[in-house]
C-alpha cells in the first residue's frame, strides 16, 4: 500500500536515522478528530519515536486511546495529522486487521494474489502457503475457513509482499488461546524467514511481552508514550516468570 502524503524529516533526523538503520521514525504532534456540532476529540497527542530495521515492536494502552488511529497515520490512511512521518526506502508496506478482509468471491491463492503486481502474478505461492500450513486450503472460499485459517491467509497475504513494513492491529483476538499461540508461532517463523519491520497493536499485555523487543505503553487518550521499554531476553527464553516480569513493568 503506497504511503501518501509522507513529509520528509529534517536531515539532522534523517542522518541519525542511517546511522541506527531506522525503518520507520513518527513525529507527530497530534491528530483531533471534528465532531459533529464544532466539538473537537483529541485522539492522538505527541508521538516521537522510531523503529529500527527488522525490530518488532508492540503498542499495548487503554481501549480507545488512540492506537487504531495512530497505524492509519502510519499507513497513510489518514494524513490529517500535524507532524511527519518517514519509511526510509519505498519498499511496500503491509497490513493485517482484526478482521481478515478477504474477498469472499475468490479462493485463498486468489486472495493472496490479488496484492502482487503484474510482473509478479507468477510467483510460486508454494513455500508461503507450507510456511503457514495452507497448501491444502488454496482452492478453498473465505466461508469455509475458520477464522484462525482467515488469519492465517491474512499473514500470507501481507507476507507475499516481501513489505518493508508490516503493521498488524490486533490480528490474535477472539481467538481460542491455542489457536492464538499457533498463530503467533507461525508470525514468528515466517518473519525469521522474512524480516521486516512489525509495528503490531495488542490489546493482551502477555502477547505483547512473548512477542515484541520493545514494548510502547499508550497513555489514555489522547495518545501519548507512557513507557518505551526494551526486552533484551530472547524470545524462547521468555517463560511464564520472564513474562510476568515483563508485564508488571508494563505498569496498569
Ligand atoms: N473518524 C473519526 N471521527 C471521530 N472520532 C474518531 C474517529 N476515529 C477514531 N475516533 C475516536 O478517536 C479515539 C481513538 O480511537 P482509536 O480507534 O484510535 O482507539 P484505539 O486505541 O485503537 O481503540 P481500541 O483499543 O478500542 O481499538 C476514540 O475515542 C474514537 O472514537
Amino acid at each position: 500500500m503506497p504511503i501518501d502524503g509522507v513529509v520528509p524529516v529534517s536531515e539532522s533526523a534523517m542522518e541519525s536515522d542511517l546511522m541506527t538503520e531506522q525503518a520507520l521514525r513518527v513525529c507527530v504532534q497530534g491528530r483531533r478528530f471534528a465532531l459533529a456540532g464544532g466539538d473537537t476529540l483529541h485522539a492522538v497527542g505527541a508521538l516521537d519515536f522510531s523503529l529500527p530495521a527488522n525490530s518488532f515492536t508492540c503498542i499495548v494502552g487503554p481501549s480507545g486511546c488512540g492506537k487504531t488511529t495512530t497505524l492509519r497515520m502510519i499507513l497513510g490512511l489518514d494524513k490529517q495529522y500535524d507532524g511527519s512521518i518517514h519509511l526510509p526506502g519505498n519498499g511496500p508496506i503491509a497490513a493485517v486487521f482484526q478482521e481478515p478482509r478477504l474477498l469472499p468471491w475468490r479462493t485463498v491463492e486468489q486472495n493472496i494474489r490479488l496484492v502482487l503486481p503484474e510482473s509478479r502474478q507468477n510467483d510460486s505461492l508454494d513455500e508461503l502457503l507450507v510456511n503457514l500450513g495452507l497448501e491444502d486450503l488454496r482452492g478453498f472460499y473465505p466461508n469455509q475457513l475458520s477464522l484462525g485459517l482467515a488469519r492465517r491467509v491474512a499473514l500470507a497475504r501481507a507476507f507475499v509482499l516481501r513489505p518493508q513494513l508490516l503493521v498488524l492491529d490486533e490480528p490474535f483476538v477472539s481467538l481460542d488461546e491455542p489457536t492464538a499461540v499457533r498463530l503467533r508461532t507461525l508470525l514468528l517463523d515466517l518473519w525469521q524467514l522474512r524480516p521486516t519491520t512489525i509495528l503490531m497493536v495488542t490489546h493482551n499485555a502477555e502477547e505483547a511481552a512473548s512477542l515484541a523487543d520493545r514494548i510502547l505503553v499508550f497513555s489514555k487518550r489522547p495518545a501519548q508514550i507512557l513507557r518505551s521499554i526494551d526486552i533484551d531476553t530472547p524470545r524462547q527464553q521468555r517463560d511464564r516468570p520472564v513474562i510476568d516480569s515483563i508485564v508488571s513493568r508494563l505498569g496498569d
